[in-house]
């Protein structure tokens, strides 16, 4: 029987397809565990507030034992109000032939508001993670909304690209998924990420020397990755949505219990200039946890190769900043 306190989580983008595969999986206490109770706060937009009260009648009817509540709002002042966890997922997806970067001006007006909105009502704790794309630069969007909160509680998902990058070693190499560590992500969410295996592991041993392989490397597993999403919009006829609502998870779920000793995760995290990337803008990064803090992980080399792919996607982050200034929306 649950005692504590319910945990306020609200979810942008509730009707929508990740919302979907979302909301039953918080309500079902994989988002912060067994013992803790959740309220949820739904925030549509009014013409999706039905959908979002259906979604609603579903949970209901799940009858969670953790689920201590559901508030539907179209208003983002009240969504946030009181929330200890933040997911903004409510954005318009790509759709096929287009770049992430390409929603910047249909999706980017949305991120002020509500930074704006988490600065003035949102629990002290708030943990703020944003799915909706372009998401590092939607993230650096809502931060600079909110500024008393502090940035390190803003973060834009990569675990998706990292879950991806697991997922494609583990297959190559026939490991479980579970002897793999220390994959990291590195830039932006977009094909320009780095997918890195330099100092990844399968069983204890160095990736690229169990693969042996750098070609496959990097003319398969760094495009399959960064493009994935492109391949799951073109089968699927729609982006995705369960593997993304998965990391969404996974990256809170990381966040508040910590990384397992001797590894890292990835998590777009505001930058405070490690490895050259410019302070304030949010890039993907190997980072660890404690269960209160994300901290950068540092000290790693990087070669030549790497290098250069780090600063090509990190440039394109400094470009989406400077069309953000441009449209004013920061
Ligand atoms: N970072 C990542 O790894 C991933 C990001 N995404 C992104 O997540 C976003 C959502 O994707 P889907 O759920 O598939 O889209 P969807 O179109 O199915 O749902 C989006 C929902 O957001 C709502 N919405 C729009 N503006 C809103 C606002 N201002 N406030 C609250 N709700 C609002 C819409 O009414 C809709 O119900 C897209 O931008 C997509 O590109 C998707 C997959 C992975
Ligand atoms: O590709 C897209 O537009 C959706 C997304 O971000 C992903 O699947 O990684």
């Amino acid at each position: 029987m649950p005692a504590a306190s319910p945990v306020h989580v609200t979810v942008t983008g509730a009707a929508g397809q990740i919302g979907y595969a979302l909301l039953f999986r918080i309500a079902s206490g994989q988002l912060l565990g067994p013992d803790t109770p959740v309220r949820l706060h739904l925030l549509e937009v009014p013409q999706a507030v039905k959908a979002a009260e259906g979604v609603a009648l579903e949970l209901d009817d799940c009858a969670f034992p953790l689920l201590a509540g559901i508030d539907i709002h179209d208003d983002a002042t009240e969504a946030f109000a009181g929330t200890n966890v933040a997911l903004l997922v409510g954005a318009r997806p790509r759709t096929a032939g287009m770049e992430r970067g390409d929603l910047l001006s249909a999706n980017g007006g949305i991120f002020g508001p509500q930074g704006a909105a988490i600065n003035a009502g949102a629990a002290q704790d708030v943990r703020v993670l944003v799915v909706g794309n372009p998401a590092n630069t939607n993230a650096f969007i809502a931060a600079a909304a909110a500024p008393d909160v502090p940035k390190d509680r803003f973060t834009a998902m990569t675990r998706l690209d990292h879950n991806r990058a697991v997922g494609q070693l583990a297959a190559r190499t026939g490991a479980p998924v579970t002897d793999i560590a220390r994959v990291t992500i590195w830039g932006n969410h977009s094909a320009t990420q780095y997918p890195d295996l330099l100092h990844a592991t399968v069983g204890g041993r160095p990736a690229l020397e169990v693969v042996g392989d750098d070609a496959w490397v990097r003319d398969t597993f760094i495009p399959t990755v960064a493009k994935r999403g492109a391949q799951i919009i073109e089968a699927r006829g729609a982006s995705s949505a369960a593997s993304a609502a998965n990391a969404a998870i996974d990256h809170v779920r990381t966040w508040v219990d910590g990384t397992p000793a001797g590894d890292w995760t990835s998590a777009g995290v505001v930058s405070d200039g490690s490895y050259g990337v410019p302070e304030g803008l949010v890039s993907s990064f190997p980072v660890t946890s404690d269960g209160g803090a994300w901290q950068i992980v540092q000290g790693l080399e990087l070669d030549g190769f790497s290098r250069g792919r780090i600063d090509a996607s990190v440039e394109e982050l400094v470009d989406e900043r400077e069309a953000v200034r441009a449209l004013g929306l920061a």
